[in-house]
């Protein structure tokens, strides 16, 4: 079965992080979370990232907020792809998390979402899409979900302006 981490910085990006989870599951994709920091756990976060691919994951989505350090350096110790997600910060909005997370150096590769939790709604989608180059059920899923999404939004109402 594959599988997918999704690892984020602290217990308070867990708000964030879960729109990811959720999509994870609504596709039908076993995942794992945890909290690793860079910043507060670097051993854990080296130890993680080493084993991740024979622990059997085949996707790591790495959430942090403010000096988001922890996408990149999860990458800097494994092969697999990582997906970041920069999570809204109280004191600059995730700009700041964004921007520590989108210019990797090259070489080194983390593919950016965006801020907040569509962004992880997307990491989790994107990690699905991955998963389904070799898994058919995934596949399936993902092509029903997107069919009902683009149904749902052709059968909405004509918008009227208020009196
Ligand atoms: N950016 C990082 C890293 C890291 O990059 O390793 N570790 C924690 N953090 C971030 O600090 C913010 C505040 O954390 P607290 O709420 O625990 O104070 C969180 O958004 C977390 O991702």
């Amino acid at each position: 079965m594959n599988k997918v981490a999704i690892v984020m910085g602290s217990t308070s990006d867990w708000p964030t992080m879960q729109n990811a989870a959720k999509m994870l599951r609504e596709m039908g994709v076993e995942f794992e979370a945890k909290v690793v920091s860079a910043h507060r756990t670097p051993d854990r976060l080296t130890e993680f990232a080493v084993t991740a691919a024979e622990q059997g994951f085949d996707v790591i989505i790495a959430g942090a907020g403010g000096a988001a350090h922890l996408p990149g350096m999860i990458a800097a110790h494994t092969h697999l792809p990582v997906l970041g997600c920069p999570v809204r910060s109280s004191q600059l909005s995730g700009m700041d998390s964004l921007l520590s997370i989108v210019q990797m150096p090259k070489g080194v590769a983390v593919g950016t979402l965006a801020i907040g939790d569509a962004g992880a709604a997307n990491a989790g989608l994107l990690a699905a899409q991955i998963i389904a180059l070799h898994d058919d059920t995934v596949r399936q899923n993902i092509i029903n979900f997107r069919a009902a999404q683009t149904e749902k939004v052709l059968a909405s109402a004509d918008l009227e302006l208020p009196e």
